[in-house]
């Protein structure tokens, strides 16, 4: 092997290793979250609320107001809580909803809580029922009851807990009863992302994962990123993939499109799950109206996945429309899909909450209720 053929294979094999490096997407996507408010890009309105909330609470020296996030899915919830945490100076503990299925499990994290410890609970529309009251209590009076023995002879130990203070993030907030979400002191809603934010976001990442992205990479990556920072990460690591094993290594326009199109992202955003919706909603339903659940069988998903995950963007792009009938396509549907929408087909919606058939009649509905506003 002459000297240039040994330095290829090197490098091939340095390029190699350092993309076996980054294979556990999911370290990378932990490293690439900021630590500081003033490092967290966009949501402008929330980031000033939250910066007042933290900035009083620490010149009073006492703890801030519980936070509600919502929002949809990968916009930063986890990542302000953290950020909340650090600001803070205070240790984060984190569960789940899904996770706190009885009022023990709450009890066993609460009464474990030092003073000023953030606790952050995801998917906190998902706390079980039994463990709601609790929370409520243990919010408002940092207090909890731990109920000993059973029947008529159980007793209630009131338990005094430190002050803490809980983030609470959602992306169902119309989900969430009223007196839980009376009971945050700030709430905050995050929403897509602009362009513009995106290209920010991929430049601070590929500055973090010491790659070259070039400015018309960003456009292109953020264009196709669906308003969605995790998204925008996770296209920028593909294009970093396509880029080193394929390219030179420099994220260009030549390797965003290529790796772009091997990953089926199309030039709006549209996945494989968003694009089996639109299609199963025409080409199965004639565009609706049709039910959450009968959708979510067509495209072998469950209904809250695709109701959190594809139809916020879709509905926000106007290429869905949810009506208390179900769902519906949108004439930009049809014309996304390059199909022609069937004879009959009227459109009377708004093109961003939803809309009404002015002609056709129901069908394959299942019972749905009133669409979240
Ligand atoms: N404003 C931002 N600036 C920079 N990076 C961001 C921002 N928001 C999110 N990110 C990045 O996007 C990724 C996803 O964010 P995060 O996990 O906080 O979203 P999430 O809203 O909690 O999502 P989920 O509801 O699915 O848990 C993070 O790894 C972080 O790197």
């Amino acid at each position: 092997m002459n000297d240039d053929a040994l330095s290829e294979a090197e490098e091939a094999a340095a390029r190699l290793l350092s993309s076996a490096a980054g294979v556990d997407d999911r370290l990378v996507e932990g490293a690439l979250r900021p630590q500081m408010l003033a490092e967290f890009v966009g949501q402008q309105v929330v980031r000033e609320q939250l910066s007042l909330v933290l900035d009083a609470a620490k010149a009073r020296g006492s703890v801030p107001d519980h936070i509600l996030l919502s929002g949809p899915p990968g916009l930063g919830k986890t990542t302000l809580a953290m950020i909340v945490a650090h600001e803070l100076n205070q240790p984060l503990r984190v569960t789940s909803g899904p996770a706190i299925q009885h009022a023990g499990d709450l009890a066993a994290v609460l009464s474990s809580l030092t003073e000023g410890e953030v606790l952050f609970v995801d998917e906190i529309h998902r706390v079980a029922r039994p463990a709601e009251e609790m929370l409520y209590v243990a919010m408002e009076d940092f207090r909890v009851d731990v109920v000993v023995g059973k029947g008529p002879g159980a007793t209630a130990i009131p338990l005094d807990l430190p002050p803490f203070t809980l983030v609470g993030a959602t992306t169902r907030a119309g989900m969430l009863p009223g007196p839980l979400r009376d009971r945050f002191g700030f709430t905050g809603h995050l929403d897509f992302y602009a362009p513009e934010e995106l290209e920010q976001v991929l430049r601070r990442s590929a500055e973090l994962l010491g790659v070259e992205l070039t400015p018309e990479a960003a456009v292109e990556i953020s264009g196709r990123s669906r308003g969605t920072p995790r998204i925008a990460n996770r296209l920028l690591r593909r294009v970093r993939d396509w880029a080193q094993v394929r390219g030179d290594g420099t994220l260009d326009l030549t390797a965003a499109r290529a790796a772009l199109e091997v990953y089926a992202v199309d030039a709006r955003g549209l996945d494989r799950l968003d694009r089996s919706v639109l299609e199963a909603l025409c080409r199965r339903f004639g565009g609706g109206p049709v039910g959450l659940s009968t959708l979510a069988v067509a495209v072998g998903e469950e209904p809250e996945t695709v109701e959190t995950v594809s139809e916020p963007f879709l509905v926000r792009e106007g290429l869905l429309g949810r009506t208390p009938r179900g769902r519906i396509a949108t004439p930009a549907t049809w014309e996304h899909l390059g199909l022609a929408a069937p004879a009959g087909f009227a459109w009377a919606g708004a093109g961003t909450g939803g809309g009404t058939l002015t002609s056709r009649s129901g069908m394959h509905q299942d019972t749905l209720p009133d669409p979240e506003p």
